[in-house]
C-alpha cells in the first residue's frame, strides 16, 4: 500500500507540481505574515504581489492605494517589497541635498537587467556606482547647467520656434493642429539640436507628411539618418522599462517577450555606436579646429571641450583633471536624451492644455509678454535675461507640472538600513515618491483639484510647503535639465501665445494621458481653422490699409482690440482707430472717443473723449449719442 502511494506520488508530475505549488504558497504566505516591521498595503497574491491591484497606470494605481492605505503603503512587485510615500514630510530623507549619511543615493536595487544595459555601473541616472555617479553628475552639471549653454539654448529654441511658425502659417486651413504630435516633434528637435548643434528634423518631416503643407526641402539620408537615432532613443527609454521588470529568463526566452528582447538589444547596440561616431566626428572637427576659433556652446561640445587647452574654467580636482574619454561623452551624451526627450515633450503638451483651457490665465499671460516685450504685433525678442522676469509663465507652468508631473511616481533605494515614518527600510529596498499624491494633498494645498497658478506667486497668499511639490524631485539626484526644462517651457509658452490663437479642438474633452515610465500625452487636438481664417483676415486689412483705406484702418483696430489673426493689443488697436478716424471714419471716431474715456490709452483724457464723441454724434453715431446723453446725466447729478 505504502509503495502504491509512493509510485503514484513519484509517477504523477502534476501532484509533484502541486505539492511544490503549495510549498511555495505556504512559504510565500509564511514569511509574508512574518515579516518585520510591515507597513499597511493590499494583500499579495503568490507570483504576482501587488501587481494585478497597481495597475498598469503606475500613477493612478499609487493614487487608489494612497486612498486605501494612507500616506504611506508597501506593496509586492513581484516578489519585491516596495514602499510608497505621498506625503511631504515622508521624503525628507529621500530629499536630502548632501551626500553626507544620505540613506537614498540609489536609484534602483541591482537589477540584472539594467546591468545588461550598462546602466547600474555607469552613466547617471541608474549607476549604484557612488564614485562614477559623483563624477558623471559633476559633469553634466557642468554643462547643462551653465550660463554659456543655457543661454545658447534660447537661441536654439527660438531658431526652432521659428520654423514652427514657418510650417504652422502654412497649414492647411480645414485641418485640425495635432498638438501632442507638433510638441512632440518640436522637443524632439530642441534637444537634438542643443545636446548635439546639429539641428533635429522631426518637425520638417512631419511637416512634410501632412496633406497640402508647403514641403521643406532636406535631404532624405539625413532625414532618415536623424529619425533613426531618435526613434532610437524613444526604443532605449521603452526598453529600459521592459530590463527593469522582467527576469533574464523571461525576457530571453517567453515567447513574446523574446522578439522584444532582441530588438532592444540591438537598439542598444546600434546606439551605443552611434553616439561614439557622433563623438569621435565632432572631437575630430573640434581638434583641427585653431584654438582661437570659437566653438558652440552646445552639450557635445562642452562635454568634449571639458578639461582640455580650450576650457579656459579648467576643473583642478585630484579626481578629474583629464578630458574625457569618447565613452564617457557618449554615457552623459546618453543620459541628456533619455532624460530630457520624454519628459519635455509631454510637459510642453500638458501645458498647452491648461493655458488654453483657462483663458483667463491666457489673457494673464499675453499681459505678462507685453509688459515684457513690449509691441507684441512685432516679433519677439526672448533673451536669456528675460526668462527671469517671466513670473506668471513660470507659475503657469509650476501649477501645470503640479496637476501632472511627468513622473507621477519615481524611485529610490535605501542605500544602507534606514527608517522613514518610523518603519525600518532595509539596504536596497525600493521606495517610490508619490509625486502625484503629494501635489494633491489636501493637507499641503488648498483646493488641490483646482488650476490655480496664482499659488506659486510671491504675493498669491499660498505657502508652499517642504518638499510639497517635487515635479523635478529632490535632494542629490534632483533633476539636472530643471533649468534647461524650464526656459525651453517659457520660450515655447511665450512664442505660441503671442503668435497664435490656439483653441483646443474640444475645450470640454479631460485630458487625455497615459503612463509609459513618464505620464504620456496621448492626445491634445488645436483647431487651426480660426487661425488661418483669421490670419487671412489680417493680412487681407493689411493689404488694404496700405494706401490709407479708413475701413481698412478700423478693421485692423478691431483685430488687434479682441486678438483674431494678430495678438491682441489695445495699443496698436489705439493707433488704427486713430489713424483711421483722422481719416473720417465715423465708428473709429467714436472707439478714439471711447478709449480716451475709459482709460485705454496711455493719456487718457475726458476732455478728448468728448471732443471725438461730438464729432462721431454729429455724424449720427448713436454709441456717442447715448454716451453723451450719459456724460450730461452725470454732469446734472
Ligand atoms: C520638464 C522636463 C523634466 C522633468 C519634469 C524632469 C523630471 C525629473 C525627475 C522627477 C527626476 C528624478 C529626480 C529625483 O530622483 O529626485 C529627474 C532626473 C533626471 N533628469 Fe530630469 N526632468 C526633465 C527634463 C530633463 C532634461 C531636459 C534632462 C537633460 C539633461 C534631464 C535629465 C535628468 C537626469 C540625467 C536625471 C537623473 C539624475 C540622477 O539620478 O542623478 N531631465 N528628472
Amino acid at each position: 500500500m505504502a509503495l502504491n502511494v509512493g509510485n503514484f506520488i513519484l509517477n504523477d508530475w502534476s501532484n509533484i507540481l502541486f505539492a511544490l505549488i503549495v510549498v511555495y504558497i505556504v512559504k510565500y504566505y509564511f514569511s509574508w505574515y512574518t515579516r518585520e516591521n510591515p507597513i499597511p498595503g493590499p494583500f499579495p497574491l503568490p507570483l504576482i504581489g501587488n501587481l494585478h491591484q497597481l495597475g498598469l497606470d503606475m500613477g493612478k494605481g499609487a493614487l487608489k492605494l494612497q486612498k486605501e492605505y494612507g500616506d504611506m503603503f508597501e506593496i509586492f512587485l513581484g516578489p519585491t517589497r516596495t514602499i510608497f510615500i505621498s506625503r511631504a514630510e515622508l521624503t525628507e530623507k529621500i530629499n536630502n541635498p548632501t551626500l553626507k549619511n544620505n540613506a537614498f543615493y540609489f536609484r534602483s536595487p541591482p537589477n540584472p537587467g539594467l546591468k545588461e544595459l550598462h546602466l547600474i555601473n555607469s552613466g547617471i541616472t541608474f549607476n549604484r556606482d557612488l564614485t562614477t555617479w559623483k563624477f558623471n553628475r559633476r559633469i553634466l552639471n557642468l554643462t547643462v547647467m551653465s550660463p554659456k549653454f543655457l543661454r545658447k539654448s534660447v537661441e536654439f529654441t527660438n531658431q526652432l520656434c521659428d520654423d514652427l511658425e514657418k510650417y504652422w502659417s502654412s497649414i492647411d486651413p480645414n485641418t485640425k493642429v495635432n498638438l501632442a504630435n507638433w510638441t512632440t516633434c518640436l522637443s524632439a528637435d530642441i534637444i537634438v539640436t542643443t545636446a548635439t548643434g546639429t539641428k533635429g528634423c522631426s518637425m520638417a518631416d512631419y511637416n512634410n507628411s501632412l496633406p497640402n503643407s508647403v514641403k521643406v526641402d532636406i535631404s532624405e539620408k539625413f532625414l532618415n539618418e536623424s529619425l533613426k537615432f531618435i526613434d532610437s532613443i524613444y526604443t532605449l527609454i521603452s526598453s529600459a522599462l521592459f530590463y527593469f521588470s522582467f527576469p533574464p529568463f523571461i525576457r530571453k526566452y517567453f515567447p513574446v517577450f523574446k522578439p522584444m528582447y532582441h530588438k532592444y538589444r540591438d537598439n542598444d547596440i546600434w546606439l551605443g555606436a552611434e553616439l561614439e561616431r557622433i563623438v569621435c566626428t565632432r572631437k575630430q572637427k573640434i581638434e583641427s579646429a585653431s584654438l582661437d576659433q570659437p566653438i558652440e556652446s552646445n552639450a557635445l561640445n562642452l562635454l568634449i571641450v571639458l578639461n582640455t587647452e580650450r576650457d579656459i574654467n579648467k576643473i583642478t580636482s585630484i579626481d578629474f583633471t583629464e578630458p574625457l574619454t569618447n565613452i564617457e561623452i557618449s554615457r552623459n551624451l546618453k543620459e541628456i536624451f533619455v532624460g530630457g526627450m520624454d519628459t519635455t515633450r509631454n510637459v510642453m503638451c500638458f501645458i498647452m492644455y491648461y493655458i488654453n483651457k483657462h483663458p483667463q490665465v491666457k489673457d494673464k499671460l499675453i499681459k505678462e509678454y507685453e509688459s515684457v516685450y513690449g509691441d507684441l504685433s512685432k516679433k519677439i525678442d526672448i533673451t536669456y535675461e528675460s526668462l527671469g522676469k517671466l513670473v506668471y509663465t513660470e507659475a503657469v507652468i509650476n501649477e501645470s507640472m503640479r496637476l501632472t508631473p511627468v513622473l507621477p511616481v519615481f524611485l529610490r533605494a535605501a542605500s544602507f538600513d534606514t527608517e522613514i515614518g518610523g518603519y525600518k527600510i532595509k539596504k536596497d529596498t525600493t521606495v517610490f515618491t508619490n509625486y502625484t499624491g503629494i501635489h494633491y494633498h489636501k493637507d499641503h494645498w488648498v483646493e488641490p483639484e483646482k488650476f490655480n497658478p496664482d499659488r506659486f506667486l510671491k504675493d498669491g497668499g499660498h505657502t508652499i510647503v517642504k518638499n510639497s511639490y517635487l515635479p523635478f524631485g529632490g535632494g542629490i539626484r534632483i533633476c539636472p535639465g530643471r533649468h534647461w526644462a524650464m526656459g525651453n517651457m517659457k520660450i515655447l509658452s511665450a512664442r505660441m501665445l503671442t503668435n497664435f490663437e490656439i483653441n483646443l479642438a474640444d475645450p470640454e474633452a479631460p485630458l487625455k494621458s497615459s503612463y509609459q515610465g513618464t505620464q504620456h500625452c496621448d492626445e491634445l487636438d488645436g483647431n487651426d481653422d480660426n487661425l488661418k481664417n483669421d490670419l487671412d483676415e489680417a493680412n487681407y486689412w493689411y493689404h488694404q490699409a496700405v494706401d490709407g483705406n479708413k475701413v481698412a484702418l478700423y478693421r485692423l483696430g478691431e483685430l488687434y482690440e479682441i486678438g483674431k489673426g494678430v495678438c491682441k493689443n489695445l495699443v496698436r488697436a489705439f493707433e488704427f482707430y486713430k489713424e483711421s478716424a483722422n481719416k473720417g471714419c465715423l465708428e473709429a471716431q467714436y472707439k478714439v472717443g471711447y478709449y480716451y474715456d475709459h482709460g485705454l490709452v496711455v493719456d487718457a483724457d475726458k476732455e478728448k473723449a468728448l471732443d471725438w464723441y461730438e464729432i462721431a454724434a454729429e455724424r449720427g453715431s448713436i454709441d456717442a449719442q447715448h454716451r453723451l446723453a450719459c456724460q450730461q446725466e452725470v454732469n446734472q447729478s
